[in-house]
């Protein structure tokens, strides 16, 4: 039994807080839509933690909560509850002037359509210098900054020509420049290449890698195409509103990705929808603790039964051998 002064310690020791030092911090997080009185739950629960310097995709379904969750982390709308923290801002109780200081300077955006990214009527290098001027950024440091990050874009040779004069993988890699204009913390790139080509979308990822190894600049990468897998380390897929799996990619470029299930804080895991429907598994499964692995076995007397809820079936399956 803990003495009082024991408690006492405890209840003053600094919490452990979730996500620690992630760039991106969801936790719970939940977004509730309400239309004509009928609530959709566009968020579910999602946790995801970004680590800086990280390079993520976020792939899901139609439908799945994609762009609820970009709307919520670019600072466009607000969740419902949860925590949504990135670089530091509390997004759910960002105001005013916080929010306009966030989006101008800790995020950089990239967005499908061009025209959202780039001002037509002015060339590249003046589309990468006007968020700088924004900032308060002197015009000779933003000149400067602009062919920098042109050239490390490998776009420099359009430094004086306009959105209509360039090719779309060239408008992308200048997007990007534009993005990383105001040195952020975090880039958001909604569906980059959806427009494009798979040799164009290569070099669009390729410049995408290159700022995040060169700069350290942690990167989401939101699409509906899971194609992606094999341009970033690390895939988290959305499903439900929730995160539910997760690919790495660890070691070199040819290295084969591995799947994993997102084990939120309170030890609930969301298995592969396929792997369920395969070994037909529902309601309630077999769990059972080994030296360095968790099993998991279809409840086989709920199964043959096609009951679900009676008490104590799952000790009367027959023993779960070692190869599973
Ligand atoms: N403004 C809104 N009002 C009501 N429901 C909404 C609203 N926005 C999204 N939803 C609902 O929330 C859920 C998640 O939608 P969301 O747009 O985030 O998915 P998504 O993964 O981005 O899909 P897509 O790839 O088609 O854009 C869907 O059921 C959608 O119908």
């Amino acid at each position: 039994m803990s003495t009082l002064q024991e408690l006492e310690l405890a209840a003053t020791r600094p919490k452990e807080v979730y996500g620690g030092d992630a760039k991106i911090v969801c936790d719970n997080l939940v977004r509730i839509y309400k239309t004509d009185g009928i609530e959709v739950q566009a968020l579910q629960g999602l946790d995801l933690l970004v680590r800086a310097g990280e390079l993520v995709a976020i792939v899901g379904a139609s439908g799945s909560g994609k762009s609820t969750l970009l709307n919520i982390l670019s600072g466009l709308d607000t969740p419902t509850a949860g925590v949504a923290k990135v670089g530091g801002y509390d997004l759910l109780t960002m105001k005013g002037r916080d929010r306009l200081r966030y989006r101008r300077e800790t995020v950089g955006f990239i967005w499908q359509q061009t025209a959202r990214n780039l001002l037509p009527y002015l060339n590249a290098a003046d589309n990468v210098a006007l968020p700088m001027g924004f900032a308060g950024k002197k015009r000779k440091y933003a000149r400067r900054r602009s062919t920098e990050l042109l050239d490390l874009l490998g776009v420099a040779r359009c430094a004086d020509r306009r959105p209509g004069q360039m090719s779309g993988g060239e408008q992308q890699r200048v997007s990007i420049a534009v993005a990383l204009a105001n040195d952020p913390e975090v880039v958001f790139a909604d569906e980059p290449t959806g427009e494009l080509d798979s040799a164009t979308s290569q070099q669009v990822f390729d410049a995408l890698r290159t700022a995040n190894g060169e700069l350290g600049v942690s990167i989401v990468v939101v699409t509906h195409d899971h194609e992606v897998t094999d341009q970033v380390q690390r895939t988290v897929e959305i499903r439900d509103g929730r995160t539910s799996t997760e690919l790495l990619r660890r070691g070199g470029e040819d290295s084969t990705a591995e799947q994993f299930a997102v084990l939120d804080r309170a030890g609930r895991v969301q298995l592969p929808k396929e792997y369920l429907d395969a070994l037909r598994m529902k309601d309630r499964v077999r769990v059972a603790k080994n030296s360095d692995h968790i099993g998991v076995w279809p409840d086989l007397v709920q199964g043959a039964a096609g009951s679900a809820g009676s008490a104590g079936s799952a000790g009367s399956t027959s023993a779960p051998s070692e190869e599973d």
